[in-house]
């Protein structure tokens, strides 16, 4: 599918709302009790693109890696989110509105209004593209909605020091973000009061598990941690053998602060985590050079710190030589998440990676990039792709005394030798009494070096160790040193962790907008063009008439589209042809197959193909054949429109 905006007209957010509303794709959910900030139910559409797209995840992930499948419980009692750190550190800062109480997420506050300040600016510049024609109905609806400035000229070092704040917005601690409201005059934009110090808030909701009320638990705001308590179980089923990967597809709950971005920033979402396990000391990736060319536009940390937002476009590769990217492991996940995301629909003009600065990173992480979309409201984290090192398994080890090891049999066992002290504990007792233990204590705790030493000493006679102040004088009767050859036979290691993490919701709205556009004799015929892949119904079965006599035709189609696996949908509504075609555009249905009196008569069907509307003839064996191939992606509509002859009743059909 190519991402050049068909459309004449420019993108129109309340025109897709409004479409994404009609057809039904998600809406508030408890709306009819006022809903709830941050709580969307899916609708029909919705929920089959979003199964699609998880379709298509566990193709290109779970079945192309042979990863290991779980599905873990989301109610986790507390001491696991004590240990991993969430309870302590899963936080993000807010503010209040001084006077009204309203709460606002800090660092949001900040960037709504430091980019509200320099568009304002690049209007009094003279800079701003004509701004899109709204009516009445959409400016109400933005009102309130984001931060509005005036058309104001900056002088030019506070603009500089606004772009220079956002770009590392998200590397400031809640003190900082305090003292960028007080050095900016940042104010609560609703209102125009003055907001409180930040404070913290944990983002993960509360519970108690049975009925005493005594065993807290939390609802997780991550898969991530169910594969990690499972790791011994998984290891043994991937017998005993790193590298592997486990994925998890589920719910997690995030308790927002002031949710207002749609399915962007939501409190339930769907997140498909992946954790591959790998060797500390080698983390190559087997199938790296399948990825090496793979070219990505990445935003990386020192181009950040420095106030910049330059992309570079380079193959994961060169990254990797360059050390951009810490490791193969890191880099194969990120060009495999970035083809993800072309298969599904994804522009990718607008996709980039952004390295995590390092106050950024998670409390786990040692090097982050997260796969960012743009939309219209900016770039938006989409996929997360971490390396968490050995943290969680190190600490749920740690708390639990469960080793949540790899024990690795050497191929060739490793043998060394060393200075072993070897007391006469009897005779050491007798002459040291209850200072016996210090003093053999201080001598296990000496390095190579100093038992060197001891050694030569004692082979002179005896020698002097003064421990606190007090002496011990050592005859070789009371301690010796050997040197001892150990051979090793298994290495004993914690394994890290790479993880690539992604929110379904935040993906599926950022495709609904890469692929939304209007025709352009009628800015109200709005188009999704979703690929045939993720489309939720991939064929529109149109009979031209009512009559009874289509029926048995009807049937005969739709049996033989069942039967090459191919998801279709009747529409024998009553309105026009051109109607119902317009309708299955608004829910991206890519083709259409119609039905008309000559099929009846010779067998022949026509197909529409959303995007063109061009249209084609054939027999009914040859259109269901050529759209099974289209839909499957092994043809194009190039190559469809050399099977089949063009039709040249479309005039008549679309108006
Ligand atoms: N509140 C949310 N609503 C929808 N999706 C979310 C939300 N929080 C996280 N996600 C999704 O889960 C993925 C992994 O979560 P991660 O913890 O890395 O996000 P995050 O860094 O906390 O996100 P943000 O900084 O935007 O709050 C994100 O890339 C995103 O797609």
């Amino acid at each position: 599918m190519s991402h050049v905006n068909k459309s004449a007209h420019p993108f129109d957010k309340g025109r897709l709302e409004a479409l994404l509303s009609r057809r039904f794709f998600y809406a508030p959910a408890f709306e009819i009790y006022g809903g709830v900030a941050g709580l969307y139910d899916y609708g029909p559409s919705g929920s089959t693109l979003q199964a699609n797209i998880i379709a298509e995840w566990r193709k290109h992930f779970i079945v192309e890696e042979s990863m290991l499948e779980l599905d873990t419980t989301i109610m986790t009692p507390a001491p696991v989110f004590e240990t991993s750190g969430h309870v302590a550190r899963f936080a993000d800062w807010m503010v209040k509105d001084v006077k009204t109480g309203d709460v606002i997420r800090a660092d949001h506050l900040v960037k709504n209004v430091l980019e509200a300040r320099l568009a304002g600016d690049k209007e009094a510049r003279g800079q701003a593209a004509a701004p899109a024609k709204e009516d009445e109905k959409d400016k109400k609806k933005k009102k309130n909605k984001t931060a509005k400035a005036a058309a104001v000229q900056l002088a030019d070092d506070v603009a500089k020091s606004y772009e220079v704040t956002l770009a590392q917005l998200d590397n400031f601690s809640g003190a900082e973000l305090g003292e960028l409201c007080r050095k900016f005059n940042i104010r609560n934009p609703d209102t125009d009061n003055e907001v409180t110090e930040p404070q913290e808030f944990n983002l993960m909701f509360a519970s108690s598990i049975g009925p005493t009320g005594q065993h807290p638990g939390y609802l997780r705001p991550e898969t991530a941690q169910g594969h990690f308590l499972n790791f011994s179980r998984l290891l043994d089923y991937n017998n005993g053998r790193v590298p592997f990967a486990s994925a998890q597809i589920g719910r997690s709950f995030r308790n927002e602060i002031s949710p207002r971005a749609g399915l962007l920033r939501v409190r339930e979402f769907t997140m498909a985590e992946i954790e591959h396990f790998v060797d500390p000391q080698n983390k190559s990736h087997p199938r790296f050079k399948e990825m090496r060319d793979v070219v990505l536009v990445l935003l990386d940390r020192h181009v950040q710190s420095s106030g910049n937002t330059t992309l570079i476009k380079m193959s994961i590769g060169e990254a990797v030589e360059k050390g951009i990217i810490a490791n193969e492991t890191l880099a194969y996940f990120m060009a495999r998440i970035y083809l993800f995301l072309l298969k599904i629909g994804i522009n990718p003009d607008r996709l980039r990676f952004r390295q995590h600065m390092s106050n950024e990173m998670a409390h786990y992480a040692t090097d982050c990039w997260d796969a960012e979309i743009q939309n219209s409201t900016g770039w938006t984290e989409c996929v997360g792709c971490a390396d968490r090192a050995a943290y969680d398994l190190t600490v749920h080890s740690a708390r639990t005394g469960h080793p949540l090891v790899v024990r690795e049999a050497l191929k060739e066992p490793i043998v060394t030798e060393k200075e072993v002290p070897e007391f006469n504990k009897k005779a050491l007792g007798k002459t040291f009494k209850q200072d016996a233990g210090v003093l053999q204590k201080h001598v296990e705790s000496l390095d190579e070096a100093a038992l060197s030493k001891l050694k030569s000493e004692l082979a002179e006679g005896s020698t002097t160790i003064i421990i606190d102040g007090k002496t011990f004088e050592i005859a070789p009767d009371l301690l010796r040193v050997e040197r001892k050859t150990f051979k090793q036979s298994i290495r004993e290691y914690t394994p890290n962790v790479i993880e690539p993490s992604f929110g379904l919701g935040r993906i599926l709205y950022t495709l609904l907008e890469h692929t939304y556009w209007s025709r352009e004799q009628d800015v109200e015929r709005g188009v999704l063009s979703l690929p045939p892949v993720v489309a939720p119904t991939k064929v529109l079965i149109v009979p031209l008439s009512s009559k009874e006599e289509f029926d048995p035709l009807v049937q005969e189609v739709s049996s033989k589209l069942r039967r090459a696996g191919i998801f279709s949908r009747v529409d024998d509504s009553n309105t026009s042809i051109g109607k119902r075609y317009a309708r299955n555009d608004e829910l991206g249905t890519p083709y259409g197959v119609t039905i008309d009196f000559a099929s009846v008569q010779n067998k022949t069907m026509t197909i529409r193909e959303r995007d063109t509307m061009d249209q084609r003839i054939g027999s009914i064996d040859e259109v269901i054949a050529t759209v099974t191939d289209l839909v499957e992606g092994n043809i194009d509509w190039t190559e469809a429109c050399q099977r089949l002859p063009a039709y040249d009743g479309v005039q008549a059909i679309e108006s």
